[in-house]
């Protein structure tokens, strides 16, 4: 895969060339390239930004450095077609399907915006795609094309030693992976759970599920709508919802419907663990 990062800070994207990226792209996995958009100014003051029509604070980034830096950039290899990504508070949700869709492309364009963002007309002429990494405000889409790089180049073949980490990540079935342990087994009088060492591969299994379970249904419950849920799941997010309500007052709860109402009630957080939970994270 070949990226492109167009700012007006290319240190800030050195990040890039630092552990698992920097490693993909040492072995050929990715190709790289920072561009600094003052390069496609003329003037003395290499000027990107100008006044808001309409008034308002701040500044905003003319079209015509970004139109000619893209044209310039596309025309390096006019065989392939960039995808070309404008980050943006204002754009759509970053999830790791959208990492795993733009793993799929062969080259990748980030505009990186700065001020109160880039001219209009510029990005509707240019972006495919307008992202945002959260919902919060950064002060320049460096840092959020940074994630972005991150989230998908580890998902590019090989880049990842043990593609099997990637299968059993959070999100990767729809839910959030559950705690995880490593020697020494007891550590500060906190033990791993007993199923962990017990070399009993169908229940560890079992075990993971539930406890990604737990964890989804207590932290992210409108997870759980999104995807299909066996009978014993659904007996696991039951029982995780009436032990936070500490087995209470509240009906029973048959499904995941009313795990989403009664998250959506606020009455649902990190309460107490359900009963035969051995992680530390559950007590
Ligand atoms: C200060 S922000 C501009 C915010 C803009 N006035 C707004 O409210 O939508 C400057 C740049 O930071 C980047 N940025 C800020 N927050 C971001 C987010 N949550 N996701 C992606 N990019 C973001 C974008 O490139 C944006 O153009």
């Amino acid at each position: 895969m070949r990226i492109d990062v167009v700012t007006i800070f290319p240190d800030y994207l050195r990040p890039l060339e630092l552990a698992l990226v920097g490693r993909a792209a040492s072995r050929d996995l990715v190709d790289i390239q920072t561009h600094d958009l003052r390069a496609w100014t003329h003037d003395v003051h290499r000027t990107v930004d100008d006044s808001p029509y309409g008034g308002g604070p701040g500044m905003v980034m003319r079209p015509e450095p970004w139109d000619a830096a893209l044209r310039d950039i596309v025309a390096r290899d006019p065989s392939r077609r960039p995808r070309v990504v404008v980050p943006t508070p204002a754009g759509v949700p970053f999830t790791q399907s959208y990492a795993a869709e733009l793993a799929e492309q062969d080259w990748l364009i980030f505009c990186c915006g700065r001020y109160e963002g880039i001219d209009g007309r510029v990005v509707d002429a240019w972006a495919d795609d307008e992202i945002s990494i959260g919902d919060y405000v950064l002060a320049g889409g460096e840092v959020a094309t940074l994630v972005m790089v991150e989230a998908v180049t580890r998902l590019l073949p090989g880049v990842v030693g043990n593609a099997e980490s990637i299968i059993d990540d959070s999100f990767a079935h729809g839910l959030l992976e559950g705690p995880v342990y490593t020697r020494p087994p007891v550590w500060e009088g906190r033990a791993v759970p007993e199923i962990l060492r017990s070399g009993d591969h169908a229940a560890i299994a079992r075990w993971r599920r539930e406890e990604a379970l737990r964890r989804t249904c207590r932290r992210r419950p409108e997870l759980l709508d999104r995807i299909e849920l066996s009978d014993a799941d659904r007996a696991v997010v039951a029982s995780t919802i009436v032990a936070a309500h500490g087995g209470g007052d509240d009906p029973p709860v048959t499904g995941v419907e009313d795990a989403v109402t009664i998250a959506e009630r606020g009455t649902i957080g990190d309460g107490p663990a359900p009963s035969g939970c051995a992680s530390s994270h559950c007590s």
